[in-house]
């Protein structure tokens, strides 16, 4: 038996990846969301580097969908700006927005009767002109798009079944594939593992890293972001409280202080990433 470890496939990752320079990735600026009275970002500032998978932690309510919102232009920011390399976001119309940017949301539903294959489709939307695509005149770079997110996400099968017929995890996968055919240039999730069984939580985690695309995923399972992500960023209050590689963020003195939980960090034996053991809750010097 062979054990794939997180990050093992490096498919067009790490050092295979060729960035360019002068490009760089999404970044938010002295951001700060306020909605009826209530404040859920403040001063958020934040890059996300090029190509990288970055974990976006915190506890319930700590403004992870809203920045993940702002991220993705659906939520215009009171304050501070927005920059997709070197563009202001919202100085974007929707589609062109829509072609740079996939937002995986949580529960992302339709009424409409379609099946898995419609819904895929429906994210090639901002690419096309304004005129249907008649059936059969799919272009080929279309259809290998499709083929491509459909392998990626291993949905092949559930293409020609109706939405409202698929599991949790499998409308999860099939949301997947419908931002893949986006062809972004950045990539967001939001709980994306949420309804996945653990090889498929795993599975999903190692097709992200190995698409090269700079994502950013709003993730609770922190073993999974220690596994899987490149850099973490951690919010709590609606504040930017760390960011940086996981193995210098993810510390027991960061879950302390952020999610008030006694852990202890290791090294996996397997492939060194850090190994996250719980002691138990904190019942002091959790910061509110
Ligand atoms: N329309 C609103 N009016 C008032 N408060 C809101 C509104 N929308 C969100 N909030 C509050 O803003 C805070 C941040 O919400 P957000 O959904 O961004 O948190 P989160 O980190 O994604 O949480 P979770 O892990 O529970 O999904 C929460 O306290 C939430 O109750």
């Amino acid at each position: 038996m062979v054990v794939v470890a997180p990050g093992g496939r490096q498919v067009g990752r790490g050092e295979s990846v060729v960035i360019n320079a002068n490009r760089a990735g999404p970044a938010a600026e002295n951001v700060g969301v306020r909605v009826d009275g209530a404040t859920l970002l403040t001063d958020v500032t934040v890059g996300f580097a090029l190509g990288r998978v970055t974990g976006l932690l915190g506890p319930n309510g700590a403004g992870k969908t809203t920045l993940l919102r702002v991220l993705a232009g659906l939520r215009r920011p009171q304050t501070g700006r927005v920059l997709l390399d070197g563009d202001d976001l919202y100085g974007l119309t929707a589609r062109r927005r829509a072609r740079r940017v996939a937002f995986m949301e949580q529960q992302a539903d339709t009424a409409l009767p379609l099946t898995a294959r419609q819904v895929i489709d429906l994210g090639r939307t901002p690419h096309r002109g304004r005129w249907p695509v008649l059936p059969g005149l799919a272009s080929a770079h279309e259809d290998a798009v499709l083929a491509e997110a459909a392998s990626a996400t291993d949905v092949g099968a559930l293409l020609d079944r109706t939405w409202s017929s698929l599991s949790g995890g499998e409308r999860q996968r099939v949301q997947l594939a419908r931002a893949l055919v986006q062809e972004p240039e950045v990539l967001l999730l939001d709980e994306p593992t949420n309804h996945l069984d653990l090889r498929y939580q795993l599975g999903f985690l190692e097709t992200v890293r190995g698409l090269g695309i700079t994502t950013v995923a709003a993730l609770h399972d922190l073993e999974l972001a220690a596994a899987y992500c490149d850099d973490v960023a951690v919010l709590l209050d609606g504040r930017l409280v760390a960011h940086g590689p996981v193995a210098e963020v993810l510390t027991s003195a960061t879950i302390a202080r952020v999610y008030g939980v006694d852990a202890t960090v290791e090294r996996h034996p397997l492939h060194s990433r850090p190994h996250i053991r719980w002691n138990g809750l904190l019942t002091e010097g959790v910061e509110s």
